[in-house]
């Protein structure tokens, strides 16, 4: 049944065409979002990323700029790149594509991007400000994945959400966003005993484990939503999910596939998160003024 699949696509053009109407009005108020990002070394991989997100950044109307550092800068020069970036008042967001070079020490890093512009949502001060449930910039994956339930009407209250995985970036502040939403969460992980015990009792599945289609039919309980946050190439080099879709399909009620699920929400999410830097910052100046 394809009405099970929930749409990463097309619920990702929606928001970026709400953001549109957005910058538009920003513009006309002399400020254009301006979104940074800095990408250290060479990897093909990552370099799709980054011109899918020039790519849509341009399509709604903002600007972006990007950095190419070679992988043997050291650290005290990207640490010199950032603060450029954290100084430049038309730069509203400022991305540093992870993970970096071991030579470079990625917290030190990622705590020298001012929280103002932290589109990400990586600083510490924007994760404690999440954790308590204050206004901040949401990481971007997992505030598209909410999108995605909320945008499909999915019941989230009361509900047993049970994420595999808790990588700082996707895991953790998952988990977070939707025990805000008074869901009840189970966290499983690598070292998690019996996994498939738990799995089977989620209403809402989030796999986040890095083995593509690690997690069939016979994990997921009947009617349960699936969200497959997997980047992986199968024996043919397609890329692929954490979730064997065509058995996890038959079980679920709403799935989301690889690619066309996550991963356009994620970008969409980093363009929001700049807009609404872009505002604070535009608010900021009216008071001053
Ligand atoms: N500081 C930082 N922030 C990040 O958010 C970040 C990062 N570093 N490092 C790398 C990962 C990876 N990531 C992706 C986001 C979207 C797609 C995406 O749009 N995927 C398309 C497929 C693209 C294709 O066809 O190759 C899809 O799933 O449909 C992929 C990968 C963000 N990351």
């Amino acid at each position: 049944m394809s009405s099970k699949k929930i749409d990463g696509k097309a619920i990702g053009q929606e928001i970026r065409n709400e953001l549109k109407e957005e910058v538009a009005s920003l513009v006309a108020q002399g400020v254009q979002p301006g979104l940074a990002v800095i990408l250290v070394g060479e990897n093909s991989a990552s370099e799709t990323y980054v011109k899918n997100k020039e790519k849509s950044s341009k399509e709604a109307g903002m600007k972006s700029i990007l950095t190419k550092l070679p992988d043997t800068v050291s650290e005290e020069d990207l640490l010199a790149e950032v603060e450029k970036l954290n100084q430049d008042d038309t730069i509203d967001g400022i991305l540093v594509q992870l993970p970096l070079p071991k030579h470079i020490d990625e917290n030190k890093v990622i705590r020298a991007i001012s929280p103002e512009k932290d589109v990400d949502g990586f600083h510490p001060m924007n994760v404690g400000k999440m954790l308590i449930g204050q206004e901040t910039f949401l990481p971007c994956t997992p505030y598209g994945i909410m999108q995605l339930l909320e945008r499909s009407n999915v019941d989230i209250a009361g509900k047993h959400a049970v994420i595999i995985g808790r990588s700082n970036i996707v895991g953790k502040p998952m988990g977070q966003l939707l025990l805000q939403k008074d869901a009840t969460v189970t966290y499983c992980h690598s070292r998690t005993e019996d996994l498939k015990k738990f799995t089977q009792q989620a209403d809402i599945l989030i796999v986040a484990i890095g083995i593509a289609k690690f997690i069939t039919g016979d994990y997921i309980k009947e009617d349960a939503v699936v969200i497959d946050v997997g980047m992986n190439r199968d024996e043919n080099g397609k890329l692929c999910g954490d979730v064997d879709y065509e058995s996890a399909e038959k079980q679920a009620s709403a799935i989301t596939p690889v690619p066309g699920g996550v991963g356009p929400m994620t970008i969409t999410m980093l363009l929001k998160n700049t807009v609404e830097s872009a505002e604070n910052k535009l608010k900021a100046r009216m008071q001053n003024k």
